[in-house]
């Protein structure tokens, strides 16, 4: 297949890292007084909102023009050649990431339909095809087994998942994903954040309550529900 890659023009944006960016468009909510609850059910200070991303054409652009990069530096072009989003807040970067490399798109429902053709994969699915799983952020990564479960299911390969953004503090996380022969690649994870938060208005019991949680997560819950 040819690959076609989209240019983007940097010119537009002074230099900004992924964090600046998450941070600069106030994607990164942290609370003093009560805990935010994941999908997963755990409970965290700090909440990260990468589908605020798309009301941002300036930065998305950017966003996606890094990671189109790192996807073709670690995958050499042959490394998967369809993209698949998952529902929901995944599916408009697969959308500008099967764009750039001029690949066919499917997006991964968490569910199947339950009506109509009750896919829970939609798009032309081809089997024995290798998928590039896009998301908008990794937590524990339990949703990405899921979808990676699906796209095996449906008779297609996955060795590869991108997000804008990691947490990188569960351990689960890596393993999981290593057990399933899965990478994972991100942006920025939470460490990139808090490193240059100061600079954009929080404050240090904030940072210093996000911190505690970095370095121990589960302490940190254990702690929020006595
Ligand atoms: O569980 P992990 O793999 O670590 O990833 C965290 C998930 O949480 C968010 O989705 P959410 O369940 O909030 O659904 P949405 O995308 O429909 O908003 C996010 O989009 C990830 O899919
Ligand atoms: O794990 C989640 O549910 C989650 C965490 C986060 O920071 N942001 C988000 O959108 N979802």
């Amino acid at each position: 297949m040819t690959r076609i890659i989209k240019s983007f023009d940097y010119s537009l944006t002074p230099a900004k890292t992924p964090a600046d960016i998450l941070l600069d468009i106030q994607a990164v909510y942290i609370s003093e007084n009560k805990p935010f609850i994941f999908t997963s059910g755990r409970l965290s200070p700090i909440y990260v909102d990468c589908r605020k991303i798309i009301s941002f054409p300036t930065e998305r652009r950017l966003l996606i023009a890094m990671a189109v990069e790192q996807l073709i530096a670690m995958s050499t072009e042959t490394a998967f050649d369809m993209v698949a989003g998952g529902e929901t807040a995944g599916i408009p970067f697969a959308a500008w990431i099967a764009d750039a490399f001029n690949l066919p798109m499917l997006y991964i429902r968490k569910e199947a339909k339950g009506f109509g053709c009750n896919f829970r994969i939609e798009g032309q699915v081809r089997k024995g095809a290798r998928v590039l799983l896009v998301e908008d952020l990794a937590t524990d990564c339990l949703s990405k087994i899921s979808f990676i479960e699906a796209i095996r299911d449906a008779g297609m390969q996955v060795a590869h998942c991108f997000v804008i953004f990691e947490y990188g503090v569960f351990a689960n996380c890596s393993t999981i994903l290593q057990k399933e022969s899965v990478e994972l690649h991100s942006l920025c994870n939470l460490l990139d954040i808090l490193v240059i938060a100061k600079q954009y208005g929080y404050t240090a019991k904030k940072l210093v309550e996000v911190f505690t949680f970095l370095n121990d997560p589960e302490a940190w819950q254990s702690r929020i529900k006595e």
